[in-house]
């Protein structure tokens, strides 16, 4: 039997980005953002419209190159827009903040510190009025959490990728941000490691509800954590595309997934889309190319096989 493949659900909201009816707890209105100035200026994000719904899981897939860590980065403040504006609760976001928790494809822990000293240091500068006590149980919380209760003193040099991800993920959530931001936190991890830390992932997020963005180069990752898929466009000058819901239900079990027909569908159609984007992306590139067009000898190729019989006498 084949699988029918059925159209995604595309949000209205993709197509009226200002249609949602509560108030967004993050607001990107037309932002762009370059890097450079004059001949080496790259171009990166133009026009991001977006809004992030208290609460949700939004997964931001594209291609590598696409602009996926500048995007990360200007909700995490650690960017400005050039043009247009980025809100969080109606306030501008002028800066980083405890409030937006960010995890890194690449740990960035403090090599000298064990798992828990990095992990307190973090709690210790956010939670400065809270008691000796309750700092220490809530780091033990988060070092348990995540399973490393058995490496908490360890060093990051003593650990495996998998655990420094983990370590830092520890880290970012002990801090109880409102919005959690994961810049393609488990890209450098084996397949194996990175399938555990999904589901770890998408576990925490169920029992805490906090408002999470995910940016990932893995569309099947995206469908497996999020409510809502946005697919970034190939730069330069990335926009967003159309949202794609997610209304599978949850628990998700990566492993059950696979066999359901509105997984193979909607990642179907996600994929669909960003191959067909990239290639009108390349097509409108060649078109507007100044290199001059390729044209071919109006010759005929000759075929450079002997006759058998040539081969024959030659080898006696
Ligand atoms: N600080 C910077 N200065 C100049 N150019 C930059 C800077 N940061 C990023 N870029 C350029 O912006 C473009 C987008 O980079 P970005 O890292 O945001 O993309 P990405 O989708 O996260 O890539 P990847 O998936 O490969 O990590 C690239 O062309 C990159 O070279």
């Amino acid at each position: 039997m084949t699988a029918t493949i059925t159209e995604p659900r595309v949000a209205e909201a993709a197509v009226q980005p200002s249609s949602s009816p509560a108030e967004p707890l993050i607001a990107m209105r037309a932002v762009s953002k370059s890097y450079g100035s004059g001949v080496t200026r790259t171009d990166v994000l133009h026009d991001i419209d977006l809004e992030i719904r208290e609460g949700e899981f939004l997964a931001v897939v594209g291609f590598s190159g696409s602009g996926k860590t500048t995007f990360a980065q200007l909700l995490a403040g650690l960017v400005e827009p050039d043009r247009g504006l980025i809100t969080m609760r109606g306030k501008p976001i002028s800066g980083p903040s405890p409030d937006r928790g960010l995890v890194f494809q690449n740990y960035s822990l403090l090599p000298w510190l064990t798992v828990r000293a990095n992990i307190a240091l973090s709690v210790n500068r956010v939670f400065r009025n809270w008691s000796r006590g309750e700092r220490r149980d809530h780091v033990e919380r988060f070092i348990e959490m995540v399973g490393l209760s058995h490496a908490a003193h360890r060093r990051p040099h003593e650990l495996s990728g998998g655990m420094r991800q983990r370590t830092s993920l520890a880290r970012t959530l002990a801090m109880k941000p409102d919005v959690l931001l994961l810049d393609e936190p488990l890209s450098a991890l084996d397949a194996l490691t990175r399938g555990q830390l999904q589901e770890e992932i998408l576990k925490i997020w169920e029992e805490e509800r906090q408002t999470c963005v995910m940016i990932t180069n893995d569309v099947d990752e995206a469908i497996l954590v999020a409510d809502r898929i946005v697919p970034l466009n190939p730069g330069p000058n990335a926009s967003l595309g159309p949202i794609f819901d997610v209304g599978l239900p949850r628990p998700r079990v990566r492993t059950e997934l696979n066999h359901q027909e509105e997984f193979k569908s909607l990642r179907n159609a996600v994929t669909k889309y960003l191959v067909d984007v990239r290639q009108a992306a390349r097509d409108k590139q060649a078109a507007g190319s100044d290199a001059p067009a390729i044209r071919l000898p109006d010759i005929r190729p000759q075929s450079l096989k002997l006759p058998r019989k040539a081969i024959m006498n030659s080898t006696i």
